[in-house]
């Protein structure tokens, strides 16, 4: 499957050291799986991490998710060997944490060539660069991690998020400028399904393809939040129908449920529909 034909709604994180986990997301529903070397994995553990991570890769069954591998930063004692090992690693792409500027970027595309490339978005100096980050021709996704940039900007979580949210949209229109994928950042409260939704809600509304979880009870809230739903599906269908019966009648326009259709709306409808196959294919082995 293509990126372009792929659904994003649930990016789950799971700790490469965890044998258990990277067992349990082969039957998991979540559209892609970041293998992380980084935080979640202890510094003892960091080495014996790498090879269980590409064994399992290895040994596949995780059907057409999208597998990305988050190695550690290429200023820690681990970053280098990982992105070594992770070049040959059956995964989709290699996430670079903490990507401050374009020459983050550049320096690991010198290790692993020309393999694609996902970026965390989690430093004031990455926010503040994100444009050029996101114009580097191996970057496919920009990855919000509002832990690490919380923590950095002194900000506190708030549920409507408004300390984020300058930084989110700052994320978001230079992903959509240069055509790359663009993915919310974690809930921590992973028993917190309301508050969740709320959250996946929100960063939907702002344009985000999907959201990054960190549990697999969080996988359902966020596939419902980002996948079109029954109305926008209807609404979809009845807009490209009216407007086609339009065109063939001479006219630029359509009028649906009292609003006015045109060709730009008809775009969108497109997309619904697409997400929807997009989702389904992904659910055939
Ligand atoms: C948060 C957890 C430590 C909780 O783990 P646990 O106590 O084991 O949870 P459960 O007992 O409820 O687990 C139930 C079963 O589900 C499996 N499981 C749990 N989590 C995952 C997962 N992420 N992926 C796959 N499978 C998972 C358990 O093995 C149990 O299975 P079973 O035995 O069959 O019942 C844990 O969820 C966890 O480690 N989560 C991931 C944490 C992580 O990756 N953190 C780093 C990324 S977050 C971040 O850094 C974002 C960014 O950088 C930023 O700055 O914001
Ligand atoms: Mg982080």
């Amino acid at each position: 499957m293509s990126q372009a034909a792929r659904p994003f709604r649930s990016v789950l994180y799971l700790p490469a050291s965890n044998a258990r986990a990277l067992e349990k997301a082969r039957s998991l529903p979540t559209d892609a799986i970041i293998f992380d070397l980084e935080d979640a994995v202890a510094a003892e553990e960091k080495d014996s991490a790498r090879w269980l991570l590409s064994s399992a890769l290895a040994a596949g069954g995780y059907g057409k998710r999208t597998l990305i591998a988050r190695i550690n930063g290429l200023d820690t004692p681990w970053g280098q060997a990982d992105a070594e090992v992770a070049r040959d690693m059956k995964a989709d792409a290699i996430l670079l944490p903490k990507v401050s500027s374009a020459k983050d970027v550049d320096a690991l595309a010198a290790i692993i060539g020309k393999r694609p490339i996902w970026a965390m978005m989690e430093t004031p100096t990455g926010i503040l660069n994100v444009v050029e980050i996101a114009a580097h021709p191996q970057i496919q996704c920009l990855v919000m991690g509002t832990n690490d940039l919380a923590s950095e900007l002194k900000s506190r979580h708030r549920p409507d998020r408004e300390p984020m949210l300058a930084s989110l949209q700052h994320c978001l229109l230079a992903a959509r400028a240069h055509g790359v994928l663009a993915i919310d950042g974690v809930y921590n409260a992973f028993k917190d399904e309301e508050g969740l939704l709320v959250e996946c809600k929100q960063g939907r509304d702002m344009g985000f393809d999907g959201k990054t979880l960190i549990h697999p009870a969080q996988l359902a809230p966020a596939n419902e939040a980002f996948a079109p739903s029954e109305e926008e599906i209807d609404l979809a269908r009845r807009q490209i129908s009216a407007y086609e019966a339009a065109k063939a009648a001479g006219k630029a326009v359509a009028v649906v449920d009292g609003k006015i259709v045109e060709n730009l709306h008809i775009v969108t409808a497109r997309q619904a529909l697409d997400k929807l196959d997009a989702i389904a294919a992904l659910a055939t082995e």
